[in-house]
């Protein structure tokens, strides 16, 4: 019995009543020292009065197993533990205490094995021959090992979330965790306790034993915030402090805790233009820019687009249990025309579309999103003022995409009000969706 409880990982001691240690395991060695093995050792000595006291106290009460988080001065390293004590009862009452300690280093590997069901993307999976892919590639090879904060650039649907996991996949930080979070998605009151976590009782409605932090839960490993410029004023300078420190403070809580953790930071905001109106931290910029990383939009490579049809077309082939071979010409031709406001998300969404109409063993024109089926034809030469400006519109949308702050762009670049924009946009029929 005894070799068996030798070879868990988890670490066990059993005490008497007064918190004596009686028995324990290696892993329970391993992780306390040698002073556990001291004829006078006991959960006072080993986990400080207080604590043992929290765990003696549970004989007697109605408790049946607690369950605690504790960080200890152990020797020979500093340790976060989980605890779970339970009595340990016999037909004769109460005969002593178990204890089983797990470290939440090892925790925290099975939560992100078995909770992340994203494939672990590498550099191969970014798609692309064109140089600025062929240089993307070798970027992030270069720089995948060290652990200086990456800030990535490109407009929405270029990959940014595909590079930070090749990032985190080719370089050391692999065997850690990969978490991430969209600054953009989460009310910023709640975002704070998501990236730093909290105490018990922090606030009201704080969870019971508090909650840990993304920053906590990508520990020897990645965090990747996405939208940073979207992240409030106080978080930045709360995020500033926490990459020159390496470390957080819980809320509510009283000590910090060290966090070895590679940042990879995203964005498709202008920074540099938010710094200039004040609402993004200039030192902070300093901080996370330390590798910029800039994808290129799609309409200024592509090249890529064949190489990505290409395996949009086998990946739905498979999940629609189709048997598409090829595209046509003409379709190919309008796939090029089109300038792609929605990068590689909305080209791999016009071939899903596609594909749910393929009849054939091909794709054709008539098959792709009307917005991209009418495209102009280019070539088509017209001197008819109507038709030309329709036509610079539409280009001058496509270019800087039609959220209001594109739009904005947009009637800049055409030297006319935004209001005249959209009174345009609604007389030439032009939406949004096919811009
Ligand atoms: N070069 C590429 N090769 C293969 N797939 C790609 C490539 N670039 C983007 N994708 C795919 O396009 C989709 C969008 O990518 P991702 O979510 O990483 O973009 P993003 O830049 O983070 O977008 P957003 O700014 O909107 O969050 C994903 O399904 C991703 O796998």
């Amino acid at each position: 019995m005894k070799s068996i409880i030798d070879c868990l990982e988890e670490g066990l001691i059993t005490t008497d009543l007064n918190g004596k240690i009686m028995h324990y395991n290696k892993t329970a060695q391993k992780l306390l020292g040698e002073a556990i093995s001291s004829s006078n050792a006991s959960l006072g000595l080993l986990l400080g009065s207080k604590r043992a006291d929290e765990i003696i106290n549970i004989v007697g009460s109605k408790q049946k197993v607690l369950e605690k988080e504790m960080r200890i001065d152990a020797k020979p390293e500093r340790l976060h533990l989980m605890i779970h004590a339970r009595p340990i009862t016999t037909e004769k009452g109460v005969q002593g205490i178990a204890i089983a300690l797990n470290q939440f280093t090892k925790i925290r590997r099975l939560v992100n094995r078995y909770s992340s069901n994203e494939t672990n993307y590498t550099v191969e999976d970014i798609l692309g021959v064109s140089k600025p892919i062929r240089q993307l590639h070798e970027k992030i090879k270069s720089i995948a090992s060290s652990n200086s904060t990456v800030l990535i650039r490109g407009e929405s649907g270029t990959g940014k979330e595909l590079v930070a996991r090749a990032i985190h996949n080719y370089g050391a930080w692999s065997q850690g965790p990969f978490v991430a979070i969209n600054c953009s998605a989460i009310p910023e009151s709640l975002l704070e306790s998501e990236l730093f976590g909290y105490e018990d009782g922090a606030f009201t409605g704080a969870r019971k034993g508090g909650k840990m932090g993304k920053f906590e839960l990508a520990d020897k490993g990645t965090l990747f915030l996405d939208e940073i410029g979207d992240m409030a004023q106080f978080l930045q300078v709360k995020l500033l402090r926490v990459l020159q420190e390496r470390r957080i403070e819980r809320i509510g809580g009283l000590y910090p805790i060290p966090v070895d953790v590679r940042v990879i930071a995203a964005t498709n905001r202008d920074l540099e233009k938010m710094i200039a109106q004040g609402e993004f931290r200039e030192d902070l910029y300093y901080r996370i820019n330390v590798i910029p990383i800039n994808i290129a939009p799609l309409r200024e490579r592509k090249e890529d687009i064949d190489v990505l049809c290409r395996y949009f077309i086998d990946e739905y082939n498979q999940q629609l249990n189709k048997d598409v071979k090829y595209m046509t010409e003409g379709f190919g031709k309008k796939l090029c025309e089109y300038s792609w406001p929605g990068n590689v998300r909305e080209l791999q969404n016009a071939i899903e579309y596609a594909m749910n109409l393929a009849a054939g063993d091909f794709l054709d024109v008539e098959q792709l999103p009307v917005g991209i089926r009418e495209v102009e034809d280019e070539d088509t030469v017209s001197f008819n003022l109507e038709v030309l400006e329709r036509r610079a519109i539409r280009r001058c949308l496509q270019q800087y995409g039609t959220t209001v702050e594109g739009k904005q762009k947009a009637a800049e670049e055409l030297g006319i009000g935004i209001a005249t924009l959209y009174r345009k946009m609604k007389r030439y029929g032009i939406k949004d969706v096919e811009a």
